[in-house]
């Protein structure tokens, strides 16, 4: 006999079978955590047995696991379930960068023989729709922990003083012998003593409001999200500027993506200010007035140049985020925090409190979905299945970037390699190319691609491209590259013809 069960999940409906011999365990589980879940303690404290602080990307995945192996659960959020992720992060994000993409590739549908004349574009009809999306998946996160039984306390969480660790959410105290804190983060935002009128601009959260497309927009950074909301805002119709400290975006990136990019910035039309930073911002009747101070540092004798940029009607802060742990009370708890507030964990998760572990944004490292996800769930593994070993690997975290085009990358930079192996055990295959894509189009991208390949065996251990496609292109390569790939691997596995991935595998 076999039970079907359903997992509702964001991207279509999965179903697995469970065997018999796991049928009577999961009955079991079942009937304890109903009595446990309901139990309370002299004190009126309510105990569980896992207890989930964020109702985000890596709190739900190890809420959801725990509950999986039998464990009384609850998980309280403060705001929305889903977290950044689903309400302010990646899913609206690829909505608008996939509305993105169609305008692109408007501007080549006449090159492949198409009529495209009065096409109008609705940032409304777009943002109303990508809104009913997401509480659509609020409503399934809800379900989703519901069906497994695991309690929502919706309310903000706090640390209480005493010598069990406790937490309390609208007046009412909640414990458990395993308390993780996955409370993410929040964007920076700079006081007005940096820059006067520096609360005039929006952050990504404010850009996920905006009723309708910007005429004119400013955008201060260069990561992550300074890259793809430029590219999301410019190529849709806003004349965008982007201002960076430096002189290119994404520094962190191999250098090869970081130049690349930059330029592809420039190519679809994105004003770009280096060496740049915002001096103040204030308020006209046609819109925002901001003021830049331009310095090479290369020239130490000359004077900032300052300019302005006028009539803008939306700034946004793109430069960095930071954890969200200043109203938990943790100080009080002996859970360490780094200078910048994140949680100070081990490679298992634990934080300096034994019985209390964080994993996600709020420890400030890879702050990707998946990485939360993974963390959360080998959590759960050691702590309720008894698998002690169960830890994330952080190394070769593959990530994409949703630039125009946009960018996949995994493992080492070449610099690293270079830092950590020696320039003489580091080798470098690399190209660009226009894709095919582009042989009848007037608009042209490039894509480059570079492999690291380290030692005798040439190992590969870091690919970098940007490109049409490497979004998707990423992940299998990312396995391979987890497996230990040598670029006789590569040499040896048949070109799939014609694609741009196939260059990866004929690359001398
Ligand atoms: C604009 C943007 C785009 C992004 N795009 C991508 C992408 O394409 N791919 C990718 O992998 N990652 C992306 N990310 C990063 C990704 O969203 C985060 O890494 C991920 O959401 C982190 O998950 P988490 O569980 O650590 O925290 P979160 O998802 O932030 O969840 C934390 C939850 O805790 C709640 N909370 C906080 N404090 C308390 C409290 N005291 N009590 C109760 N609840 C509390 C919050 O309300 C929140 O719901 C993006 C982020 C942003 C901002
Ligand atoms: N596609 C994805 O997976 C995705 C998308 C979005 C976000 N995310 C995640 O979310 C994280 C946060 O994104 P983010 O873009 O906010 O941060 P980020 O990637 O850390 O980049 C912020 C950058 O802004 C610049 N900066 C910092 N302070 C500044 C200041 N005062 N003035 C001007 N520029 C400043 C810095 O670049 P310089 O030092 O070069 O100036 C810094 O690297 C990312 O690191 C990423 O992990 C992932
Ligand atoms: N494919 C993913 C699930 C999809 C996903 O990443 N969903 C995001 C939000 S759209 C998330 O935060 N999921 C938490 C969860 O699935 O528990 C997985 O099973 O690991």
């Amino acid at each position: 006999m076999a039970i079907l069960i359903q997992l509702t999940q964001t991207r279509a409906l999965s179903f697995f079978v469970l065997p018999k011999q796991l049928l009577s365990s999961f009955r079991r589980h079942r009937v304890i955590r109903r009595s446990m879940a309901s139990d309370q303690t002299a004190a009126d404290t309510i105990q569980f047995d896992f207890l989930v602080i964020g109702g985000g990307s890596g709190g739900l995945a190890g809420a959801r696991r725990a509950a999986e192996l039998g464990a009384t659960t609850a998980v309280i959020e403060s705001h929305k379930l889903g977290g950044t992720c689903v309400n302010v992060g990646c899913v609206p994000k690829k909505v608008m960068w996939n509305a993105a993409v169609h305008a692109e590739y408007l501007h080549d549908h006449s090159d492949y023989g198409f009529e495209v004349d009065n096409i109008r574009f609705s940032w409304e009809t777009l943002k109303a729709k990508r809104d009913i999306y997401v509480s659509h998946l609020n409503h399934i996160y809800r379900n989703n922990l519901d069906k497994a039984k695991i309690q929502t306390i919706l309310g903000h969480a706090r640390f209480t003083s005493g010598p069990q660790p406790t937490v309390e959410v609208n007046g009412k105290k909640y414990t458990a012998p395993h308390i993780l804190i996955a409370t993410g983060g929040q964007p920076t935002v700079l006081s007005e003593n940096e820059v006067p009128g520096a609360n005039l601009g929006i952050t990504s959260d404010g850009f996920f409001e905006l009723e309708s497309l910007p005429k004119r927009s400013v955008i201060v950074g260069a990561g992550y999200i300074a890259v793809e909301m430029a590219g999301i805002l410019s190529t849709l119709g806003s004349k965008t500027s982007l201002i960076i400290r430096q002189t290119g975006v994404l520094r962190n990136f191999d250098s090869f993506v970081s130049a690349n990019c930059t330029k592809e910035l420039q190519n679809s039309g994105v004003d770009l200010w280096r060496n740049s930073h915002v001096k103040s911002v204030s308020k006209t009747d046609k819109g925002l007035l901001v003021t830049l101070a331009t310095k090479d540092p290369e020239k130490k004798n000359e004077e900032e140049k300052i300019s302005t940029i006028e009539e803008v009607d939306c700034l946004l802060w793109a430069i960095g985020r930071q954890p969200n742990t200043s109203g938990l009370n943790i100080g009080e708890m002996g859970v360490t925090t780094d200078d910048r507030g994140h949680i100070v964990v081990d490679e298992f998760q634990n934080t300096s409190r034994q019985g209390i572990y964080a994993v996600g944004d709020v420890c400030g490292k890879a702050l990707l979905t998946p990485v939360a996800i993974a963390a959360g769930r080998k959590l759960a593994h050691r702590l309720f299945e008894g698998k002690k070993d169960s830890k994330l690997d952080y190394s070769s975290i593959p990530t994409v970037v949703f630039s125009h085009p946009p960018i996949g990358t995994v493992g080492l930079t070449e610099e690293e390699a270079i830092k950590s192996r020696g320039k003489e055990n580091v080798k470098i295959y690399k190209t660009s190319f226009t894709p095919m894509y582009h042989a009848i189009t007037t608009r042209k991208s490039l894509c480059i691609m570079k492999l690291v390949c380290v030692g005798k065996e040439e190992t590969v251990v870091g690919l970098h491209m940007q490109g049409l496609g490497c979004d998707e292109m990423l992940q299998g390569f990312a396995v391979a590259i987890k497996m230990g790939a040598t670029k006789s691997h590569f040499d040896k596995t048949i070109a799939i013809h014609p694609t741009s991935s196939e260059e990866f595998v004929t690359m001398r």
